[in-house]
């Protein structure tokens, strides 16, 4: 069998879809890569959460699936919709890299905490609002682009320091520059963080299917990715909201899942923790989001989409 992978042709996309092929490799599954720009490659000037669309990172990959032009395409899990159109699937998820942000830097002495002022550039709206809500003196700056971009724009003094994934910086090979991991149970993650999924076409041939799914899933992680997208997809989030959730298992019949969501200005965070058998992952993702809607994440949420779109 041979897989024509689509993947976007940025370093860290690049890094992901190899990463891709080595696993399939290793169950002689021959492929290619076919690189595909995306709005969100091409759009730099206007901030993630003023262009909004969902699938800003996805959809010339999935109209070329639609195409048959390629059989799969890689993305950071994190930049996959909660729900995807019905002709569309995931059929992985790759073992999850750690998945806390950390804050990135030239100069080593820099904490979030340590009281100092300093412009700290993310381009998130959920980095920006837990900047706020945890570290009021210092300044968001926005900064679009991919990782090298965001590098460049530090090394020139646009910002002092950035707020990136973990999993991004590593895969990258710069941890030199990280100077403070960022704990996930104040800063929560995004959903899917620190993981790769592929999606395909469903009218994909079944076996080729199955051979890919057997070799690039990482169960454990699936099923911890499972119970967070069934937390977004109940919350309707798309990337420019600032919702966050994390799942773990904690022993053989537990999995846990910490979320929430935060206002944009800071104030207001809704964040709580649930735990249950993994079997009922999708189960636990979706209570946990009635929970947050009803102690006032609806209606926080409903401000935060109209501050965004107007
Ligand atoms: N939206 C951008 C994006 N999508 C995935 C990653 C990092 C890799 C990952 O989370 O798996 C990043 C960069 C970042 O947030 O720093």
């Amino acid at each position: 069998m041979h897989i024509r992978i689509g993947t976007r042709s940025s370093r860290l996309a690049v890094w992901q879809a190899e990463h891709v092929q080595t696993l399939l490799h290793a169950a002689e599954l021959t492929s290619e890569l076919v690189f595909i720009e995306t709005k969100g490659d091409q759009v730099l000037d206007r901030s993630l959460a003023k262009i909004g669309s969902k699938g800003l990172f996805t959809q010339e990959l999935e109209d070329q699936l639609r195409a048959g032009s390629i059989d799969i395409a890689v993305h950071s899990a994190k930049d996959l919709p909660s729900s995807l159109p019905s002709d569309l699937e995931i059929i992985a998820f790759t073992e999850r890299e750690q998945a806390n942000d950390v804050l990135v830097s030239r100069n080593k002495a820099l904490s979030l905490k340590g009281g100092e002022e300093f412009r700290v550039g993310t381009s998130s709206t959920r980095r920006v609002a837990m900047l706020k809500h945890f570290c009021e003196h210092l300044t968001a700056v926005d900064m679009r682009g991919n990782l090298q971009t965001r590098l460049r724009k530090l090394d020139e003094g646009q910002c002092d320091a950035l707020l990136l994934a973990y999993a991004g910086v590593h895969r990258m090979g710069y941890d030199d520059l990280i100077v403070e991991h960022l704990p996930v149970a104040e800063f929560t993650p995004a959903v899917g963080q620190g993981s790769i999924a592929i999606e395909v076409a469903s009218s994909l041939n079944s076996d080729v299917r199955d051979a890919i799914t057997r070799v690039v899933t990482h169960e454990p992680t699936a099923i911890c990715l499972r119970a967070e997208r069934a937390f977004l997809a109940r919350l309707e989030g798309g990337c420019s909201i600032p919702t966050f959730a994390l799942a773990h298992w904690s022993d053989e019949q537990t999995i846990s899942i910490t979320g929430g969501v935060i206002s944009l200005d800071g104030n207001e965070l809704i964040r709580e923790t649930f735990t249950g058998p993994p079997a009922e992952s999708t189960l636990l993702g979706h209570s946990l989001a009635e929970s947050i809607l009803e102690r006032g994440g609806d209606e926080l949420l409903q401000r935060i989409r109209s501050s965004i779109w107007s």
